[in-house]
């Protein structure tokens, strides 16, 4: 009994003391950094037991301290220790700095938690180096102009279905107390057939004999639970315990889906060969393409495991993320009225009486600037992993309180904070103001702020479904803007200010998203009438 205690006290004894070093090794190595002490890394599910406080703040506090946070050290970069558990590393907030690190995919690479979303096979987010290169070359050309026209075709279709719908035939007026449950659906079924080609239906839960659920209800369970796949140990999630379980059967279940749709495509498109190479329409989806691409490459093309390790990142990278910033766009609009007309009597302007086509995408650039600003001040990756692999050095303007410039030491682990750089004074004006102005491009400044806006990162990692998700974007809200006027019910005596703060509280996890968010929306013709 002696000799257990003796051994457990033991361990302790050396953890602490190795913990200790390593954070006096990281003070010493980021001299002149403003160091921030908490007991638990924010992203971890310890986390998350522990009650909320200033000893366990995280990124909870980073948002609601997001002004002060940086500003009351006077600095952009800050240590962060957790004492307990965790990773120590120091999270920057300048968006120079970000910018210089984004642009380097080698010197500054994943780190190892973020290298773990391979579970589902090896894909294009959870590589690095040549492997990555790989992934990206032959994925990137599925994502062109023709995915973007289907994009646009599918959401406007479905956003037709969507009226035809139980909840919205009838009736000018409809009080939604979670339109981000229409947004997430619409998300989920755009790319089910514009990266699937599975077309379902607004109202269609399709089942399959090998799944336990719904695919639909599968996918959504695997796409919000992905934070516990990625950091809790495989044996956990065989507990008896009815969420875990879930949990499980929704992964195991998704994978043999994905693995039966690849075999099936391959056979498919070993028929669908034409005389010059190409392949029929049908099969000219993202998840079509990349078939083929693979099998044209070969031995240098993807492997099964990493057609589905890719066809899954899709999925997680496009569904929640598109979902949530097109729900507090139209929040945003309806805390904003001003901004909401300006943007309505242009999608007039440029309509007139026609359907909204993929052609006019360009001409409705100030409804990209809503969904913008709206991903600007609710950045949906709101923290991007980075890790040096050789000693180096930033710069950017008011990086420290005493210098411009920092050196970094080889394996540093970087958090790039989005949610403090979107929200940058000096680079964003009025910085938790919401106007779509701002990225109107008469000016030199706000086209190079547009090129280079952080929402979808920048450099050679830059999100490959950017201009998927902004062709979804701008022609769901064009639809919705166009049709309807978009209203909050404020509480007694509420501010804008104050049902924003109540409503679109963020809740952080792989992704940040928002609660339910409740919306009133009047048919456009009831004013008009
Ligand atoms: C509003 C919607 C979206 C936002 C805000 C967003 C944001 C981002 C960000 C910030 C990254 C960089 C992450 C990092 O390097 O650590 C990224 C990467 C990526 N995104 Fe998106 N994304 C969105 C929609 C989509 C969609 C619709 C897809 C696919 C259909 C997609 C696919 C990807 C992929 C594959 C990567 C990895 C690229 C690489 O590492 O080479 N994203 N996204």
């Amino acid at each position: 009994m002696f000799s257990i205690w003796a051994l457990v006290g033991f361990i302790l004894v050396v953890s602490i003391l190795r913990r200790a070093y390593r954070i006096y090794a990281a003070i010493q190595s980021l001299r002149g950094v403003p160091v921030y002490y908490i007991l638990v890394d924010p992203l971890t599910p310890l986390a998350n037991l522990l009650p909320n406080g200033r000893w366990n703040p995280g990124v909870y506090q980073a948002w609601n301290e997001s002004a002060t946070l940086y500003t009351s050290r006077n600095t952009n970069v800050i240590l962060y220790i957790p004492l307990l558990y965790g990773d120590i590393a120091l999270h920057c907030a300048s968006p120079d700095a970000l910018r210089t690190v984004l642009n380097d995919a080698f010197l500054f690479t994943k780190p190892r938690k973020v290298l773990g979303l391979d579970f589902m096979g090896p894909n294009l987010v959870a590589s690095t180096g040549e492997q990555w290169r790989r992934h990206r070359k032959i994925t990137a050309p599925t994502f062109d102009n023709q995915t973007y026209m289907n994009v646009w075709e599918v959401t406007a279709g479905l956003y037709h279905q969507m009226l035809e719908s139980e909840a919205w035939k009838t009736g000018d007026q409809h009080y939604f107390p979670a339109f981000n449950t229409f947004t997430t659906r619409l998300a989920l079924l755009v790319i089910a057939a514009c990266g699937f080609n599975m077309h379902l239906r607004w109202d269609e839960s399709p089942t399959r004999e090998s799944l336990s659920n719904p695919i639909d209800t599968t996918i959504i369970i695997v796409s919000t639970s992905l934070l516990e796949k990625m950091v809790l140990p495989n044996w956990v999630f065989r507990l008896p315990i009815e969420g875990l379980r879930r949990m499980k059967i929704a992964f195991d279940d998704f994978q043999k889906f994905l693995d039966d749709e690849v075999s099936a495509k391959k056979l498919e498109l070993k028929n669908d060969v034409h005389f010059d190479g190409s392949i029929s329409d049908s099969n000219k989806t993202v998840f079509g393409r990349v078939v083929a691409a693979s099998q044209q490459e070969g031995t240098k093309g993807l492997d099964q495991r990493e057609i589905i390790g890719n066809l899954f990142i899709f999925l997680f990278a496009g569904h929640e993320t598109t979902a949530h910033t097109l729900v507090v766009t139209l929040a945003m609009l309806a805390l904003n009225p001003g901004e909401q007309e300006r943007v309505y009597q242009h999608i007039k302007s440029v309509l007139g009486d026609s359907e909204p086509k993929f052609d006019d995408y360009g001409a409705l650039a100030p409804v990209l600037h809503c969904f913008y600003e709206a991903l600007r001040l609710y950045p949906a990756a709101f923290l991007m992993g980075r890790v040096a692999t050789a000693d180096t050095m930033i710069s950017a303007s008011g990086l420290l309180p005493s210098s411009d410039t920092l050196a970094i030491p080889k394996n540093t682990e970087i958090v790039l904070d989005m949610i403090g750089a979107s929200r940058h004074e000096e680079t964003y004006a009025n910085a938790t103001a919401y106007l779509p102005r701002r990225w109107e491009s008469s000016s030199d400044a706000a086209t190079a702020a547009i090129d280079s806006f952080l929402g979808f990162s920048t450099g050679p990692r830059v999100c490959l479904g950017k201009k998927f998700a902004t062709v979804e974007a701008v022609c769901f809200l064009t639809h919705v803007l166009r049709d309807w006027k978009v209203f909050v019910k404020f509480e007694k005596g509420e501010t804008a200010e104050g049902w924003q703060k109540r409503m679109l509280n963020p809740i952080l996890g792989a992704t940040l998203k928002t609660g339910d968010v409740p919306l009133l929306l009047t048919r456009r013709s009831a004013f008009e009438a």
